[in-house]
């Protein structure tokens, strides 16, 4: 038969099976419909079958294209069709019609090869159109060839499309690599470092939905990714949600803090001296500094004054702060006292009280059990307690605690000895006092101090870090959380929410501050940080991930590479070995995987032409791209200016702002004055690297303006 038969046939038997999935398909969804329909919620286990049942429905209705898009025959010859999601056979013990990518028997379909075939004698790539198959890619797994792309001709032309702005799914084409970091243990943090164009975004946002598939009790806390730039996360935005995930939150470390924006930039040296280690360590001492110190502490019960002795007091204290944050320390404590308060005013435990450090045991004992009842944090003093001793009976002393504990004036006088602390108002206090800064921050330097005691009022985006530590110390108090159905949506609107899993996209980025939040959000470490060492702008000045994660993460982290540059061509990759060389790297720039057969071009221009160049050289790549996206990358000086010259639909970014991003042409304006600014060659090499096919330079001359 000739070939065209061949594919013609394959078409017309895949198109068969996509039916038949399809129809499926649509069937589940009307199962699921009358499920939830049917589900009457009353407590917390329809609760949960009602979220599970609302998620797979989602799932199955996002799946609507590419819902097959590989099938993979093994050599004993069992077929499996591969989707983005799984499709159930008609009866329960059927095989599934459509397997899950994520599923352990459809690894093969990403890791199989030529050289090691894995049991698998054929994998096909199934090219679809909405519900219509238009083209089936085969290749033979029969123990020759070099092992090299996996389906090299699908991903070649996924590479190729034209972009549309925003990042698709790249879940028919993964390679093997990029399939081995998707499917790495959650346990334990991963830190995935490559070029530009490598795919750790891709890798990234496909690993989210491999773990939530894989781990259902990681959906029950939410995934966290956090990304560079608003742009950025509106550029991924539609990816996870094309994979049916329903419970991550996106945000940048500048939106993180439900409620709180930066309201001013800052400088690059004010960034740096806000973003170090130190600070931690430094709030940890300031917060624990605002407890009182114990001292004798009257109390008065119906015009009755009691005395809590001084070293009753400050064992009290100890108990109430051991691993809690202030706010709950001042709770415990109220709790305590209030324990102590019903001991004194019922007169049994008086003399001890203020005699001996043996009738703390007494106390204490009591405390713990009160402790138990109303926090279920469960810290205890470790002593055990003999029963309170008394005049009263035990009934009448739960009855004179009780009245203890509803007494308002009792409380207010406590307060007012323990204030309650606003952790904005704190820092905005601490930042601004050198003489406090000089004592509790010991790394900063005179001058540094200045600095910071100058700086405008209204948060930078430096400040949000240790906004959210310093809230961390001091705790929220009574913070309501949302009733929303969703993880992602609970997770959301709280700052103390600890996710299951966080993802941290341009890793490199992040100062030690930073990397202080995401690891408040994931305390088990479950973390995968993706991140080129070599595109880092920050102010924190790294050369090694040792260096930007060993402070916060000490041993507990991993690192994989990717090495294969799937965005930019040949012909542009070519130019970024001597920028690479000029930032100071001793790395090679990862290998590109095509070509795109276009030069990339300089023109030189004068000073005063610049605005009107950049605009016509936006224009007719724009024109050239008809139906993809372009991009101008340029000095951040020089932004506002060419923003206001280029048409609206070609946006102008200056590196940071490129970072993540791809276009399908790209403009980089003056690469000497992106050069110029600080780590600018990194800078440099961050914008050429940004096109999926064509780059153009405009060079400013500098002779003109002599
Ligand atoms: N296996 C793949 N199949 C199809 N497309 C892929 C694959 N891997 C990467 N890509 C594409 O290559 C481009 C670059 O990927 P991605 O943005 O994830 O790279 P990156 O390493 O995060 O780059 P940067 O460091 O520049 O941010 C994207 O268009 C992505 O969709």
């Amino acid at each position: 038969m000739p070939d065209h038969e061949i594919t013609d046939a394959a078409i017309a038997q895949e198109q068969q099976a996509l039916d038949i999935a399809l129809a499926r398909r649509d069937e589940a969804i009307g199962e699921l419909t009358a499920r939830l329909d049917g589900l009457v919620e009353e407590d917390s286990v329809a609760a949960t079958a009602r979220r599970s049942t609302r998620t797979r429905l989602i799932e199955l209705e996002r799946a609507d294209s590419g819902l097959v898009f590989g099938r993979l025959d093994a050599l004993d010859g069992e077929v499996w069709r591969i989707g983005r999601v799984g499709v159930p056979g008609q009866d329960e013990l059927d095989d599934p019609l459509v397997l899950d990518w994520r599923a352990a028997a459809a690894r093969p379909f990403y890791t199989a090869t030529a050289v090691e075939p894995q049991g698998q004698a054929r994998r096909r790539h199934i090219r679809t159109e909405g519900r219509r198959v238009i083209g089936v890619d085969d290749e033979v797994l029969d123990g020759s060839g070099d092992g090299g792309l996996v389906g090299e001709g699908a991903l070649l032309a996924a590479l190729d499309e034209r972009r549309t702005g925003r990042m698709g799914t790249a879940v028919a084409t993964l390679q093997r690599e990029q399939d081995d970091i998707v499917r790495a243990p959650s346990r334990g943090a991963l830190v995935v470092q490559g070029g530009p164009g490598t795919g750790k975004t891709v890798v990234a946002l496909h690993r989210v939905a491999y773990l939530l598939f894989a781990h259902p009790e990681l959906a029950r806390a939410g995934v966290l990714v956090l990304g560079p730039s608003q742009r950025f996360l509106d550029y991924i935005g539609s990816v996870l949600p094309a994979l049916g995930e329903t419970a991550v939150v996106s945000a940048t470390c500048e939106t993180i803090l439900p409620g709180v924006r930066p309201e001013r930039t800052e400088s690059r040296r004010l960034a740096e001296i806000k973003g170090r280690a130190g600070w931690q360590d430094a709030l940890e001492q300031h917060v624990a500094s605002l407890v009182p110190s114990a001292q004798d502490l009257p109390i008065r019960w119906e015009d009755e004054e009691y005395v809590v002795p001084r070293a009753t007091v400050e064992r009290l204290l100890r108990t109430a702060c051991s691993g809690r944050d202030h706010h709950s320390a001042r709770r415990a404590f109220l709790a305590q006292l209030i324990d102590v308060a019903t001991d004194l005013v019922a007169g049994g435990t008086a003399e001890l009280l203020a005699s001996a450090e043996e009738g703390l045991e007494d106390i204490l004992g009591s405390v713990d059990a009160s402790l138990a009842r109303d926090d279920d944090r469960g810290v205890t003093t470790g002593e055990a307690g003999a029963a309170v001793d008394g005049e009263l009976t035990p009934a009448e002393i739960e009855a004179l605690r009780s009245r203890i504990r509803a007494d308002a004036p009792f409380a207010s006088r406590l307060w007012q000895w323990w204030p309650d602390r606003d952790p904005a108002a704190e820092l905005a206090t601490l930042l601004a006092d050198e003489e406090t800064l000089a004592r509790v921050v010991p790394g900063l330097g005179a001058g540094e101090r200045a600095l910071v005691a100058a700086e405008p009022a209204g948060w930078a985006p430096s400040d949000i870090p240790l906004l959210d530590a310093m809230s961390d110390l001091i705790g929220d108090d009574g913070q309501v959380g949302s009733q929303a159905e969703f993880t992602a949506d609970r997770a959301s609107g709280r700052r103390d929410w600890v996710y299951g899993h966080v993802v941290v996209d341009e890793a490199q980025e992040l100062s030690p501050m930073e990397w202080q939040m995401v690891a408040r959000r994931a305390p088990g470490y479950s973390i995968t940080a993706v991140g080129d060492i070599d595109q880092t702008e920050a102010a924190h000045t790294h050369t090694s991930w040792e260096g930007i994660v060993g402070d916060v993460l000490g041993e507990r982290w991993r690192q994989s590479r990717l090495t294969i540059c799937y965005r930019t061509p040949r012909e542009v990759m070519a130019l970024t070995g001597e920028v690479l060389a000029a930032a100071g790297s001793d790395n090679e720039p990862p290998r590109a995987v095509r070509s795109s057969g276009i030069d990339p071009w300089t023109r030189q221009v004068d000073e005063g032409g610049l605005p009107a160049a950049t605009a016509a050289a936006a224009d007719e790549l724009a024109r050239r791209w008809t139906g993809g996206t372009v991009g101008v990358v340029a000095p951040a000086v020089r932004v506002p200016g060419l923003r206001a010259a280029v048409r609206p639909d070609v946006p102008v970014v200056a590196p940071t702002g490129a970072k993540g991003l791809e276009w399908d042409a790209v403009l980089v304006v003056d690469p000497d004055d992106i050069i110029a600014e600080p780590r600018g060659h990194n800078g440099l090499y961050v914008a050429l690297t940004r096109c999926t096919q064509e780059l153009g330079q405009l060079r400013v001359s500098t002779t003109s303006a002599q």
